[in-house]
C-alpha cells in the first residue's frame, strides 16, 4: 500500500494527476459489443448518445484468432466516431496472464488514450493487480501526453478476488469501480450453475411441512427461489461505498427472459448497484429502466424532503414514520434523479410532475 501522502501523486514522471474523487456520470448500462465482429461494429455509432457506455471488448466472447481484430477494431471505431458528453467509451482487456493483455494496454493508450474512459481489468484477484495495471498506465499516459487519467474498472470473478474486494477498491485512485462476474466467479468457486448470472430453480427455500395433514412432507409447498449472488453484490457495494467508486451487476446471460434480467438488474440497484452490462441491445432499455429511479420514488422523496423542514426530528407521512435518516435515503434517489435528469429531457419530464405533485 501507498502512504496516504503518497496516494494522489503520479506513478510516472509527466503522467496526468489521478482524480480525488471518480466522476459520477451516469452508467446504467455498460453495453458490451466485439469490436471484431463488422455487423456489430457498424452499429455502434447509432448507439451513442443512447446509452451511456460504450465497452469494446477484448476478452472473452471474442475469439482467440480474432483477438487482435479487436483491438484493431476498436482503435477504428474510437479514432472514426465523436462520443460526445453523453456517452463514455470504455474497453476490456484481456487477463492479465492472457498473451494479449501487454499489446492491447499499450495499443490502445498509445493510440486512443484521449477517447477512453475505463479500462475493464478481467479477474483481478487482489490489489497488486491493480497496482500493475496502476504503474503500466501512468507511464503509457506520461509517453501519449494524455492529460486526464484513464480509471480501471475491476471484474469479481474469482474467489481471491472476492476475498480481496475491500483492498482492490482501495489500491488506487485511478479505481472507477467494480462488476460482478458471475460466469467465471461461479466456475471459479466450483458452483454448479452453468448459467451466465441469474437464479436457479434449484436454489431455493421451502414452506415447512403443513400441521396436521397426511403425508405433510409431500404435501404441496410454496417454494421460493433464492439470489446466488446476494452475499457476493452485499460485498461489493459495501467495498465500493466505503471507498467512494460505483458497483455494477454483471451480464445477464438469457437475452430471451427480459422479465427476468429486469429483476437481477433491480435487486441491483435496490442493493446498491448504479448499473449492469447490456450484452445484447434488447437489454439497452431494461437497464435504462431499471437503474433510473421511478417517478413515484422521486416524489415521494420530494414530499420527505419538504416535510422534514431542516432535516431534522421525525414527522408522520402516510402514516409512515420519517426522520433524519429517511431523508438521506431520499436525497440519494434525489441526486440520481438530478444528474440523470440533466443529461436526458425525456426523464427531466417524467420526474417534474412530481415537483408540482409535491406542492399540492
Ligand atoms: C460472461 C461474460 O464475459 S459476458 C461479456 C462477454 N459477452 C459479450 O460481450 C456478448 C455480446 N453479445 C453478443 O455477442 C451477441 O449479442 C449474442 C452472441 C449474445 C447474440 O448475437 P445474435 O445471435 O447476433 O443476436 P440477434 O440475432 O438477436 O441480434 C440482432 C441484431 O443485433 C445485433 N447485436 C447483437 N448483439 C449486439 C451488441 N452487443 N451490440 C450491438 N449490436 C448487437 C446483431 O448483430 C444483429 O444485427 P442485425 O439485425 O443487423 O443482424
Ligand atoms: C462478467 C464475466 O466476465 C463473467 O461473468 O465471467
Ligand atoms: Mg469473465
Amino acid at each position: 500500500m501507498r502512504s496516504a501522502k503518497d496516494f494522489f501523486a503520479p506513478l510516472a514522471v509527466g503522467a496526468p494527476l489521478p482524480v480525488r474523487e471518480v466522476p459520477a456520470r451516469p452508467s446504467r448500462m455498460i453495453h458490451f459489443f466485439d469490436p471484431s465482429n463488422e455487423k456489430m461494429a457498424a452499429k455502434i455509432p447509432a448507439l451513442v448518445g443512447t446509452v451511456d457506455v460504450l465497452l469494446g471488448n477484448l476478452e472473452d466472447a471474442v475469439k482467440a484468432d480474432n483477438k487482435e481484430a479487436a483491438r484493431a477494431g476498436l482503435v477504428a471505431i474510437a479514432k472514426a466516431t465523436d462520443f460526445g458528453d453523453a456517452t463514455q467509451l470504455w474497453t476490456r482487456v484481456n487477463s492479465l496472464d492472457s498473451p494479449w493483455v501487454l499489446d492491447d494496454v499499450v495499443t490502445l493508450v498509445t493510440e486512443i488514450g484521449d477517447k477512453l474512459d475505463v479500462i475493464m481489468v478481467p479477474k483481478v484477484q487482489g490489489p497488486e493487480d491493480i497496482h500493475y495495471v496502476d504503474r503500466l498506465l501512468a507511464q503509457l499516459e506520461a509517453r501519449a501526453g494524455l492529460t486526464r487519467p484513464i480509471l480501471v474498472h475491476a471484474i469479481l470473478e474469482t474467489a481471491r478476488g472476492v476475498a480481496n474486494v475491500e483492498q482492490i477498491a482501495a489500491a488506487s485512485p485511478r479505481m472507477q469501480g467494480i462488476s460482478l462476474g458471475p460466469a467465471d466467479l461461479a466456475a471459479d468457486r466450483r458452483m454448479k450453475t452453468t448459467r451466465v448470472g441469474g437464479g436457479h430453480p434449484g436454489y431455493l427455500v421451502r414452506q415447512d411441512p403443513p400441521v396436521g395433514v397426511e403425508d405433510a412432507i409431500n404435501a404441496d409447498r410454496v417454494v421460493y427461489q433464492q439470489d446466488l449472488w446476494h452475499y457476493t453484490i452485499a460485498r461489493m457495494v459495501d467495498a465500493c461505498a466505503l471507498n467512494g467508486i460505483f458497483p455494477y451487476y454483471g451480464p445477464f446471460g438469457d437475452i430471451k427472459d427480459v422479465v427476468a434480467c429486469e429483476d437481477q438488474f433491480r435487486n441491483a440497484f435496490l442493493l446498491g448497484c448504479v448499473g449492469a452490462w447490456s450484452l445484447h441491445p434488447v437489454q439497452i432499455a431494461i437497464a435504462k429502466k431499471v437503474f433510473s429511479p421511478s417517478a413515484a420514488d422521486v416524489a415521494h422523496a420530494r414530499r420527505v424532503k419538504a416535510a422534514m423542514g431542516d432535516g431534522t426530528g421525525a414527522v408522520m407521512l402516510d402514516g409512515k414514520m420519517e426522520d433524519d435518516a429517511s431523508l438521506k435515503q431520499c436525497l440519494v434517489i434525489l441526486a440520481l434523479a438530478e444528474q440523470l435528469s440533466a443529461g436526458d429531457p425525456e426523464l427531466a419530464a417524467l420526474y417534474a410532475p412530481a415537483v408540482q405533485g409535491e406542492a399540492q
